[in-house]
């Protein structure tokens, strides 16, 4: 009531219930729904019938998520007193093992980082843990860009059997079979009914421009919504960190209040940019797929891809930081001659069609040939500060802030490259001997149906 939350949304009101009879959940739920508080509810409430530490471990895909769902945990459990304790990558690990030494009630991590602890440090347990999240929990599963599969197993062997496991995000069903081996006391499962998998309150268009113009159809769109609205707020998502620097730069030389959010980024760069965004300091954010999934920002009113996502999904999460909570949003999404297939994709997963956004050509033809222009430079300036040789200098300090050895990492992926080819050759191998033989099966059969033809036919002649 204090918070202003006098009804549950269906995916709370679904899924509470069960979590407090102790099953197992899987809640897929559309974006912006309140699947956070789904289970935050739940723990809080089990927690204050038995409180101790460590109570509940929370995995998230990203830092920025996990210091959300901490704030979540901080607001619903303060009358109890809550301490929890958030452990990811990119911040101090001996002061992350002291908080973890002190044995807070909630755990909320990423699982590079977790894991790092684990293998290196004995002072802290999860194996008496109630409750174990796996928020964005597809998204843990997958095998993306940054892939979790074996810190997750290290973690999966650190916490008991019998722990009350709950796996939300907007987009489960994928992964469903994957999930129902960490979900394994026959999970409740609950999908929003609706066919559609993006909310109604969500104007999603597109737009069809040819990819040399379209930062031109960019910088036209930011402007116009400058101009028309008082109070806005835009995500630009665009494809990787080297794109989202120059679209910053080439934004703020138009003098629009925009900053970058994207992996290259060093973590307390990361944190102040969002804050900053957060409190409307900044109207604008240009990030990576860093900011896709779950980030709850209620000013944001558009979301513009500056590129068609690959992935349905992508789109699904993307698009999901506008129009939340019942709030209403636009998301334009920008189309090349080479993207159509993609917006076909995602038309076929959300189950309905985007409508065309229009936009005066002519004022975009005005801008067309100064937007090139500083968008070069802008080009040469990064270059000039040796971005890409950075990247590989950040991943290596990263690894070794993380306790790995860059060398010996890149050496376990070659190494991991092999075997997969290996294994990859073995199967082919295997099949074809196997078609092979179904081959000659057929062979051997026809020749002996041929055979006994041969004997009957004699015999038929007499
Ligand atoms: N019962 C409720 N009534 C009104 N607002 C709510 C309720 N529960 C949660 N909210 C609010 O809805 C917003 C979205 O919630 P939340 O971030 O949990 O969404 P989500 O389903 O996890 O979305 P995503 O899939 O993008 O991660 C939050 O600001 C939250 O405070």
């Amino acid at each position: 009531e204090q918070l202003g939350l006098t009804r549950p949304t269906p995916v709370q009101e679904a899924c509470i219930p069960p979590a407090l009879q102790g099953r197992d959940c899987m809640g897929c739920a559309k974006t912006g729904s309140g699947k956070t508080a789904a289970f935050v509810l739940p723990i809080l409430q089990k927690l204050s019938e038995d409180p101790y530490g460590i109570f509940c471990l929370v995995l998230t895909p990203t830092r920025e998520l996990a210091y959300q769902i901490a704030e979540q945990f901080r607001v619903l459990g303060k009358p109890l007193g809550l301490k929890d304790c958030i452990i990811v990558g990119g911040m101090d690990m001996v002061a992350q093992a002291l908080e973890l030494s002190r044995k807070p009630h909630v755990v909320i991590a990423t699982p590079g980082r977790l894991a790092d602890h684990l293998r290196s440090s004995s002072t802290f347990s999860l194996q008496k843990i109630k409750f174990l999240v796996l928020d964005e929990a597809d998204r843990l599963l997958e095998q993306g860009c940054t892939d979790f599969t074996h810190d997750l197993e290290v973690i999966l062997a650190a916490v008991p059997t019998n722990r009350q496991t709950l796996l939300f995000s907007a987009t489960l069903t994928d992964t469903l079979t994957e999930l129902k081996q960490i979900a394994m006391n026959k999970p409740f499962f609950w999908e929003s009914p609706s066919e559609v998998r993006t909310v109604e309150e969500l104007d999603q268009r597109y737009l069809l421009v040819p990819e040399k113009v379209k930062d031109a159809y960019l910088v036209h769109l930011v402007q116009t919504y400058q101009d028309e609205h008082e109070d806005w707020s835009i995500i630009i998502f665009t494809n990787t960190c080297k794109n989202c620097q120059v679209l910053n730069m080439m934004l703020k030389k138009f003098n629009f209040p925009s900053v970058a959010l994207h992996s290259m980024m060093k973590q307390k760069q990361r944190f102040a940019a969002l804050a900053k965004f957060k409190s409307s300091v900044y109207k604008i954010l240009i990030a990576t797929d860093v900011a896709a999934r779950g980030l709850d920002i209620p000013t944001v009113q558009v979301v513009i891809n500056h590129n068609t996502p690959g992935l349905p999904k992508i789109y699904i999460h993307r698009v999901g930081r506008t129009a939340r909570a019942g709030r209403h949003g636009v998301a334009i999404t920008l189309v090349t001659q080479y993207d159509i297939h993609l917006v076909h994709a995602i038309e076929e997963q959300i189950k309905m069609k985007l409508q065309e956004f229009s936009v005066e050509e002519q004022s975009v033809l005005n801008i067309l040939t100064q937007v090139n222009v500083v968008r070069r430079e802008c080009e040469i300036r990064l270059e000039a500060t040796d971005f890409d040789e950075k990247k590989e200098i950040n991943k290596r300090k990263q690894m070794i802030l993380e306790g790995k050895d860059p060398d010996l990492e890149k050496q376990r992926k070659a190494e991991l490259a092999k075997i997969r080819k290996k294994n990859g050759e073995f199967r082919s191998r295997v099949q074809q001997t196997l078609q092979e033989k179904k081959q000659l099966q057929l062979r051997r059969k026809l020749q002996k149906k041929m055979r006994r033809k041969q004997k009957q036919q004699p015999v038929a002649a007499k």
